[in-house]
């Protein structure tokens, strides 16, 4: 790779999260590796900035779960976006005489802090975060199958990035490794926080690029 493309500034981009929405959707099966795969991406996710109020967690039972629950959480924070605007206009007292610098609580300031802040906001992105174990039957490529196909039909539909964080494992050792926890002589890495930084980057792409920014 020449010195031109591995200096290029796209290498070492750094994003400010601090008005990112993420969400982290995750199944409960493996709950060891599970929750280390969470404390790694909420780890790198408040490392760019995005506010404890702003990470939301939701849990379903097992990985087949997570498509379904990435489509309805995405869906449901729109409900929220379009709510809060609705609400916010509704109770603004447009016919009041305003200053030219909003007052706290009058309809200008609820306005600015409203729109400058991040509650009227869908979710930016989506962590979708399962452990699956291959066992002795074919449920295991069943699932890994259907799941991957269907986590990329949800961030396609919706325009919503969704970061695939399930692992497909042969053995416990391997899951345990990606997280982090490995029982051997190395620990391994833990993919969640490649996940949370996947998140905040594509959240941040995915905004400047709806906005016609590039
Ligand atoms: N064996 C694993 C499962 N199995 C459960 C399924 O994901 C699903 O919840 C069930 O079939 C009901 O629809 N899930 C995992 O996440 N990991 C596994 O290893
Ligand atoms: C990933 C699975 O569903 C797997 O753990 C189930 O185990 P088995 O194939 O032995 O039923």
């Amino acid at each position: 790779m020449g010195d031109n493309v591995k200096n290029h500034p796209i290498f070492f981009e750094k994003f400010d999260g601090s008005s990112l929405r993420i969400a982290i959707v995750h199944a409960r099966w493996n709950k060891a590796v599970i929750d280390a795969l969470i404390a790694g991406a909420v780890s790198k996710i408040k490392e760019s900035g995005v506010r404890d109020h702003n990470i939301f967690i939701q849990s379903v039972p097992g990985s087949f779960e997570l498509p379904v629950a990435c489509q309805r959480v995405i869906a449901g924070s729109l409900v929220q976006a379009s709510a809060n605007a609705t609400d916010l206009l509704g109770g603004l007292n447009i016919g009041t005489p305003r200053s030219a610098t909003p007052v706290a609580g009058s309809g200008a300031a609820q306005v600015a802090s409203f729109i400058s802040g991040t509650q009227c906001r869908p979710f930016d992105a989506v962590i979708a975060i399962g452990v699956l174990i291959k066992g002795a039957t074919m449920h295991f490529e069943y699932i890994s199958e259907s799941v991957s196909q269907a986590l990329m039909r949800v961030q396609l539909d919706t325009g919503v990035p969704v970061i695939f964080g399930v692992l497909t494992a042969l053995t416990e050792e391997q899951a345990l490794e990606r997280a982090g926890i490995g029982r051997g002589a190395t620990k391994g890495h833990n993919h969640g926080e490649d996940w949370g930084s996947a998140a905040i980057e594509m959240a941040t792409r995915v905004r400047r690029w709806s906005e016609g920014n590039f």
